[in-house]
C-alpha cells in the first residue's frame, strides 16, 4: 500500500482531498440502509448536499420502480458478494432521474456497504435512443397494421419519456382533415376528425412544422391561431410533427394532468428523435394498406372484389358450420345495363355502377358484405341476419332501392335488377356450390322478365351431402 505520508505530510487532508475531488461519489450505507457518508460528488449527481443524504434512508432515494431490485443487490452486497456494475434510477432533488451504475463492497468490520456512484445517464439515454429506433424500425416490418403499429409506438415512447397520456394525429392532405386514430388520455374520448383550421394545437404543428412544448409554470401565451383543443386543459402539453416525405403527414404528442409530470426540451429532443422513424413506419404501413385495398377492391366502386368477397364467404362458412348458423348469398345483376351504356355513354354507366353500389350498402348490416363480381353483377353476403326470410327481405329492398330512379349529370335513369337468393346450408355446403345456385336464381329471376327475386330451387336434402 501507499504510504500516504510520503505524498502529503497529512494522509487525513490529503485522502479528503482526493475524495473531494473525485466524479464520483463515494456512498457509505449502514446495516440499517442509511447513509453514514456521501461525498461532494453526490451535489452534482444526485442534486442534494451530501449533508442532506446523511442520515437519511438510501432507499428512499431510488426511483420507486427500482427499489425492489435494489434491495436485493443490497443484501446480496451484506451476505459478501460485491457488486461491480449493478445499475438503477435515482430520483434527483429537482424530480429528473439519474441512471447510477454502482460498484459496492461489504466492509465487514465496519458493517456498512461501501459504494461508488458512477452517473450514466448520458450513456444510457444514448442506449435508450438507440433501442427504440431499433425497435420503431422492428415494428414497421411486423405490426398487423397502423393501429398494432401506433400500440408498439406508444410502448417504446414510454420507455423514453413520461407517455400514459399520448395520441397520434394523422393529416390528411387531400380531404384537408386531422383524424385522431390513436387515442389513450385519462380524461379525453378520442376527438373526431376535424378540419386543419380549426385551431387546435396539434394543427398548429402541422402548419408550422415545428414541434410545440407548452409548459404551464412557463405562462407562455398560446400560439395566436390555437383557439380551442383538447390539450389546452392538461398541465404540459408537448407536439411533435411527424414529417413524411412530402411534409407533415401527423403529430406525436404527450400530455400530463399532474404536477409530478413535468416535460422539458429534453423530452421533446427524445420524442422529435423517435417521430422520424415512426413517421416513415406509418408511412410504410400506409403503403402497405393502400396496396392491399388495391388488390381486394375493385377500382370503380371501391367495393370489395371477387377475390375478397370468396375469402371472406369462406371463412363466414367455417364460422357457420362451427356455430351451426345460416347465411345467405345474393347473386345480382342488372337488367338490361348495357342500354345504359349504348344510350348515355360509359362514363354515365360508370357513375350508376357507383350510385348502384352505395345504394345496395345502404341495404345490409355491418356483418354483411356487398362486393362486385365484375361489369354489372354483384354478390351480397348476409352473415349478420340469418332468417330464410330476411334474406328475402333484404333482396326485396335492394330490388326495390334500385327501381329509384338514378340522377346522373342531369340524367334521370332508370333501372332494374334481378336476384337471386341460395342459403347455407339449405342449398350448398361450399362457397362454390352456394355463389353457383344464387347465380342459377338470378338466372331465372332474369328468364322469367327480370326485376325480381328468386330463391335457389335446388334444397340439398341429402345431410352427407351438406356435410361435405
Ligand atoms: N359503364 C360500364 N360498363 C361496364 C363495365 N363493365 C362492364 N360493363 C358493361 O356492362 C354490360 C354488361 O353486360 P350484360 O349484363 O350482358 O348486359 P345487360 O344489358 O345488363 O343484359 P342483361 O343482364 O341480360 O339484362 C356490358 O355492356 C359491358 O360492356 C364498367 O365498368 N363500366
Amino acid at each position: 500500500m501507499t504510504d500516504l505520508s510520503k505524498l502529503a505530510p497529512n494522509g487525513q487532508e490529503f485522502l479528503s482531498e482526493v475524495i473531494e475531488r473525485m466524479v464520483d461519489a463515494i456512498c457509505v450505507v449502514d446495516l440499517d440502509g442509511r447513509f453514514i457518508f456521501v461525498s461532494a460528488a453526490a451535489r452534482r449527481i444526485f442534486g442534494y448536499e451530501p449533508e442532506e443524504m446523511t442520515g437519511r434512508q438510501m432507499i428512499d432515494f431510488v426511483c420507486p420502480e427500482d427499489r425492489e431490485r435494489t434491495l436485493a443487490a443490497a443484501r446480496d452486497v451484506i451476505a459478501g458478494q460485491s457488486q461491480a456494475h449493478f445499475e438503477n434510477r435515482y430520483v434527483r432533488k429537482d424530480g429528473t432521474l439519474v441512471h447510477i451504475m454502482w460498484s459496492a463492497q461489504w466492509w465487514e468490520s465496519g458493517t456498512m456497504r461501501v459504494g461508488v456512484a458512477r452517473d450514466v445517464t448520458e450513456r444510457k439515454r444514448a442506449e435508450s435512443m438507440q433501442a427504440a429506433l431499433y425497435a420503431v424500425s422492428e415494428a414497421a416490418h411486423t405490426a398487423a397494421d397502423l393501429s398494432d403499429l401506433f400500440a408498439r409506438a406508444h410502448e417504446i415512447i414510454a420507455g423514453l419519456l413520461p407517455a400514459s397520456n399520448f395520441f397520434v394525429a394523422l393529416y390528411d392532405r387531400r380531404s384537408g382533415l386531422l383524424s385522431f386514430p390513436y387515442y389513450v388520455d385519462a380524461y379525453h374520448a378520442p376527438p373526431a376528425p376535424r378540419a386543419l383550421d380549426s385551431g387546435t394545437l396539434s394543427s398548429e404543428v402541422i402548419r408550422t412544422g415545428k414541434r410545440l412544448l407548452l409548459r404551464s409554470d412557463a405562462q407562455a401565451p398560446l400560439p395566436t391561431r390555437v383557439k380551442v383543443d383538447m390539450g389546452t386543459n392538461s398541465l404540459d402539453w408537448l407536439g411533435v410533427p411527424l414529417d413524411g416525405q412530402g411534409g407533415p403527414i401527423g403529430v406525436l404528442a404527450v400530455q400530463s394532468y399532474t404536477g409530478d409530470v413535468r416535460y422539458t426540451e429534453q423530452d421533446a429532443d427524445l420524442l422529435q428523435f423517435v417521430s422520424v422513424q415512426v413517421a416513415s413506419a406509418i408511412e410504410r404501413k400506409q403503403m402497405e394498406e393502400r396496396l392491399r385495398h388495391i388488390a381486394w377492391h375493385d377500382p370503380l366502386t371501391d367495393l370489395p372484389n371477387r377475390s375478397l368477397l370468396h375469402g371472406h364467404l369462406q371463412s363466414s362458412l367455417v364460422h357457420a358450420r362451427r356455430e351451426g348458423r345460416h347465411l345467405s348469398v345474393l347473386y345480382l345483376d342488372l337488367d338490361t345495363f348495357k342500354q345504359v351504356n349504348d344510350m348515355l355513354g360509359h362514363g354515365i354507366g360508370d357513375l350508376l355502377l357507383q350510385e348502384a353500389a352505395l345504394r345496395m350498402k345502404k341495404c345490409v348490416g355491418s356483418a354483411d358484405m356487398v362486393g362486385r363480381i365484375g361489369g354489372d353483377e354483384f354478390l351480397i353476403l348476409l352473415d349478420g341476419d340469418t332468417s330464410a326470410t330476411g334474406a328475402v327481405d333484404t333482396a326485396e329492398l335492394i330490388r326495390s332501392i334500385l327501381n329509384q330512379p338514378f340522377q346522373l349529370e342531369g340524367h334521370r335513369v332508370r333501372v332494374s335488377s334481378s336476384i337471386g337468393v341460395a342459403r347455407y346450408p339449405e342449398h350448398g355446403a361450399d362457397y362454390k356450390q352456394l355463389i353457383r345456385c344464387a347465380d342459377d336464381a338470378m338466372y331465372t329471376a332474369k328468364k322469367t322478365g327480370g326485376n325480381r327475386v328468386c330463391v335457389c330451387a335446388n334444397a340439398l336434402h341429402d345431410t352427407a351431402q351438406r356435410a361435405a
